[in-house]
């Protein structure tokens, strides 16, 4: 059965000034909690850190590429983009992020499925937009793309290109079920993300990334904080066992908190 969620409604505000990540996926959960639907597909990205009472992520699916990319019919990268040309996004992060590299660069709010904002760059609107790799790609526009973006240069939010499964935490045979498709790795990386994100970000008003890469055992994660223009930056990375994964991204959030100190998050939240 098709739902529409808020968020695909309002598409004229950004997401922190519209209410935040819950947009994506209340509906969805109302139709968990009544029984219309045993479980939903989501993009980790837009789930929030706490989830109802009840619901739960049952399982993560392999990571799709998580890089940002730029796409813009008057320029073949950020660095060449015009001297003060404007960019549409309305995620905090990217916002920054650009900024930190681009100083100059002003950004709009542009919002709208992946069509829309198609539509609106080749007429002009703006000079780029950015996107998740991911996304063009599951819509088989991967093609758009003008420039993918390092993870470097251009951290991803936490949870960037990976779906999630969330359900009913009492249907065991949902449970069951889901638990053949889980990607360790992923849901090892996502545990580690998503409790960075939880320790850093009550509000959806700090700009930050935070990308885990898993290898075996393994797990590295890098995060950052940035202040809405990009000129104060702050990042680190923790390093451990799969097994610590939760442990490292708080740890990771905190150290973070504490590197930039209070005066860094009040400025604007
Ligand atoms: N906020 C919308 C959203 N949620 C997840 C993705 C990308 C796909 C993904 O992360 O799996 C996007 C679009 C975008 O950021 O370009």
């Amino acid at each position: 059965m098709p739902m529409t969620t808020t968020g695909d409604k309002i598409q004229d505000r950004s997401l922190a000034d519209a209410g935040g990540k819950g947009l994506f996926t209340k509906e969805l959960e109302e139709g968990l909690f009544d029984g219309r639907i045993d479980f939903c597909v989501h993009s980790s990205k837009d789930m929030p850190t706490k989830l109802p009472e009840g619901l739960e992520i049952i399982a993560y699916l392999e990571r799709e590429d998580p890089r940002d990319v730029l796409i813009s019919p008057v320029a073949a990268t950020l660095e060449e983009l015009p001297f003060e040309a404007v960019v549409g996004t309305s995620s905090l992060r990217r916002q920054a992020l650009v900024k930190r590299l681009r100083p100059d660069i002003a950004t709009v709010t542009f919002r709208g499925n992946v069509q829309t904002r198609l539509r609106k760059l080749e007429e002009g609107q703006v000079a780029a937009t950015l996107l998740a790799y991911a996304g063009l790609r599951r819509l088989d526009l991967a093609s758009v793309a003008t420039q993918v973006l390092s993870l470097d240069d251009f951290p991803p939010a936490p949870g960037q290109g990976a779906i999630c499964i969330e359900a009913r935490s009492s249907d065991i045979e949902t449970r069951a079920l889901i638990a053949a498709i889980q990607h360790d790795a992923t849901a090892t990386a996502l545990t580690c993300e998503r409790a960075f994100l939880e320790t850093l970000d009550g509000s959806c008003r700090t700009p930050l990334a935070g990308y885990a890469e898993v290898e075996g055992r393994h797990v590295n994660m890098r995060g950052m904080i940035l202040t809405p223009d990009g000129s104060q930056v702050h990042e680190l990375a923790l390093e451990g066992d799969a097994a610590q994964a939760q442990e490292i991204g708080r740890k990771l959030g905190s150290l973070l908190r504490e590197m930039a100190g209070t005066a860094f998050f009040d400025g604007w939240s």
